[in-house]
């Protein structure tokens, strides 16, 4: 089966910084899948070449067998983002929102309102539906994000962070449009710092260090007998400049 998600040798640099390093990431079709790695490591980076939003210096990546920056508006069709630092229409309602994303997507209108509609409910968002969104908290903005990205069916989807700012309940709902959305044989590609998180949610693990990846494959592959955040520390570690020295003042009931 061709994998969802493959890259060779993908690279970015910014000035003298290499962000990411010939990166080999493979995400097989049908996945749960996490991106992990310490702040810095270049998962938001490797996840904007991914999507076509930031053009590789070197490398390749494919989306269903589809080279990305080759066939830009093919693989834009087949995929659904979630990005960091999500911006988003803020004047609209969220039905508005999902309305204007679906009829971008070319969905015709009777189908984008039906979508939009069962969007909303699942998400618990009905009652904010009309509301601007604007006015919506942290982890309504995400779910909005998220019905947005899911409004055309996509065979991918990227999200990063998605449960940041989520409370548990909304969190839930989350997790199970997801489930499902795997269940039928898409694939989902998320980037957290939550160990217990992936670990729960995902079957399939990629973990970035300085911009290259230090370990990928099926969840319990890359655990290898440990938690997941054991198995973090044990392939990531801590650098030498984060060693016990240092901070000798902090606590210590001296004002200066
Ligand atoms: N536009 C940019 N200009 C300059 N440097 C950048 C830019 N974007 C990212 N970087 C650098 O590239 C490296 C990788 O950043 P990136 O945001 O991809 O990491 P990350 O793994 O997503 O981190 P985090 O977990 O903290 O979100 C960092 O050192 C960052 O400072």
């Amino acid at each position: 089966m061709t994998d969802a998600v493959r890259t060779t040798a993908l690279t970015k640099r910014f000035g003298a910084q290499v962000a990411v390093a010939g990166v080999d990431l493979i995400v097989p079709a049908g996945s749960f899948a996490g991106l992990v790695g310490p702040n810095g490591a270049g998962k938001t980076t490797t996840l904007s070449m991914i999507t076509g939003l930031l053009r590789p210096d070197g490398g390749q990546a494919e989306i269903d067998g589809l080279p990305v920056w080759r066939d830009t508006l093919e693989v834009k069709a087949r995929i659904g983002v979630l990005p960091e630092g999500l911006r988003l229409f803020e004047r609209l309602s969220g039905r508005e929102l999902l309305i204007y994303n679906g009829r971008l997507r070319a969905i015709p209108k009777d189908e984008v309102e039906r979508r939009a509609t069962e969007l909303l409910q699942v998400m618990d968002l009905a009652e904010a539906a009309d509301k601007l969104v604007v006015d919506y908290s942290t982890g309504m903005r995400k779910k909005i994000g998220l019905a947005a990205a899911l409004l055309h069916n996509p065979s991918v989807l990227f999200l990063d962070e998605p449960f940041e700012g989520v409370d548990p309940v909304s969190a839930q709902t989350l997790t199970e449009v997801l489930r499902r959305y795997t269940a039928s044989g898409s694939t989902v590609i998320f980037s957290s710092h939550v160990m217990d998180l992936v670990e729960r949610l995902c079957d399939w693990v990629s973990v970035m260090s300085r911009g290259q990846i230090v370990a990928q494959g099926p969840l319990a592959e890359v655990r290898a007998g440990r938690s997941l955040n054991q198995a973090f520390l044990d392939l990531v570690g801590r650098s030498p400049e984060q060693g016990d020295t240092g901070l000798t003042w902090l606590g210590s009931g001296e004002q200066r």
